[in-house]
């Protein structure tokens, strides 16, 4: 099958006087995995019905290999889309619903029943044929409403929150078998979740949107490593946050003057925002951790500190630790034998100057 890319330029659609969708470019390429992470309400279903051809846009141009297809109606767009609610028809068996878009297209039998088996097979429900939709669990009927979807052989496939009706064991494991198929089709994807771990194990690429803008687009590395924005850092898992006034800035350093810490000297980044407030953020596992008084490695800036709290999380210990009057949360690797500090423990942490980002205030 031909892998297409989809393409959103300039797109903006609004309900009534709310505009929901505010210059969306997008370009996903042939073949990607790619999904849409925001919280509710950022506009993710909004954007995949109108790729879907189920919203119109009010300005901008949505391409299908590189074909604008602003006036084909939904049935006509050789698009898939998997709903979160699966959408089965309950007094249909699993064969008859993956088969009733081939049935609509008035294909020959045997064609249907060739691409039913194969469809069935695909997701691993050949025995399910003769079931009905009741008679399935919630991973099962999943898979059905992905096998009658792909059985019309959609040049792209949307899939919004798909998994959020399973049990956290099943969800892992559906979307490895979603990625699997996805990979052995090569269809274009686009997934919409308002999980992000669901998005970082899975997608090639990623938008992170936030009240219809598109914040960021990157791998999912990129995003958690290189956040553009605080909502992008927060969204894609924990930062901390240190924001202060520029009291100096040369062309390779910034010195912060932070709070009841005092002043931070870290190398000046191409991307620094040049305003007179900067955050200097950092994510929790990057922090290290000595006895008060003690000092690791020394290309590392150590501050003292007092433990507020800690959460023992097994693989590592997550420690809350008060400095100055900021907050700092640190994630300590844990290994047997290791013994944790308590709330009021004074502690030295480390913060190492390469893994802290400057961000806009
Ligand atoms: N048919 C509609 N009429 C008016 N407003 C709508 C309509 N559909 C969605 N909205 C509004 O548009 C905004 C974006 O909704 P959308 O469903 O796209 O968000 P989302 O990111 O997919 O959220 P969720 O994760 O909760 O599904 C919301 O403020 C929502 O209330």
């Amino acid at each position: 099958m031909k892998k297409v890319s989809v393409e959103c330029r300039n797109i903006r659609l609004s309900y009534g006087r709310t505009e929901v969708l505010k210059d969306i470019n997008l370009l996903i390429e042939p073949g990607e995995f790619f999904a849409l992470l925001g919280p509710s309400g950022s506009g993710k279903s909004t954007l995949l019905r109108l790729v879907a051809g189920f919203n119109q846009q009010n300005s901008g141009q949505l391409f299908v290999d590189g074909q604008d297809i602003g006036g084909v109606p939904p049935h006509k767009r050789n698009i898939g889309m998997v709903f979160q609610s699966y959408a089965l028809w309950p007094h249909m068996t699993v064969w008859d619903n993956v088969a009733f878009g081939l049935v609509e297209r008035k294909l020959r039998r045997a064609e249907i029943k060739a691409r039913v088996g194969a469809a069935l097979e695909l997701v691993g429900l050949s025995q399910y044929g003769k079931r009905r939709p009741n008679e399935l669990s919630g991973g099962q009927q999943q898979r059905v409403a992905l096998a009658r979807t792909i059985v019309i052989e959609p040049q792209v496939l949307l899939l919004d929150e798909p998994l959020s009706n399973l049990d956290k064991n099943l969800r892992v494991q559906m979307r490895q078998e979603l990625l699997a198929l996805q990979r052995r089709l090569g269809i274009t994807t686009i997934f919409v979740t308002h999980d992000q771990e669901e998005a970082m194990t899975t997608a090639d690429r990623m938008a992170v949107m936030d009240q219809g803008v598109i914040q960021q687009v990157g791998s999912p590395s990129n995003l958690f490593d290189f956040p553009c924005n605080r909502f992008v850092a927060n969204f894609v898992g924990t930062m901390n946050v240190l924001e202060g006034e520029v009291k100096q800035r040369s062309s390779k350093n910034i010195t912060l003057s932070i709070g009841g810490v005092g002043d931070l000297s870290l190398p000046l980044q191409a991307e620094a925002p040049d305003s007179p407030r900067i955050a200097a953020s950092f994510r929790p596992h990057t922090v290290q951790m000595e006895n008060a008084g003690g000092w690791g490695d020394a290309r590392f800036i150590w501050l003292p500190g007092i433990i507020e709290r800690s959460e023992f999380l097994g693989e590592f210990t997550r420690y809350e630790v008060r400095v100055g009057e900021q907050r700092i949360t640190a994630d300590q690797a844990h290994y047997a034998g290791l013994s944790l500090y308590r709330p009021g423990a004074p502690v030295s942490i480390g913060l190492e100057p390469a893994q802290i980002r400057l961000l806009s205030a």
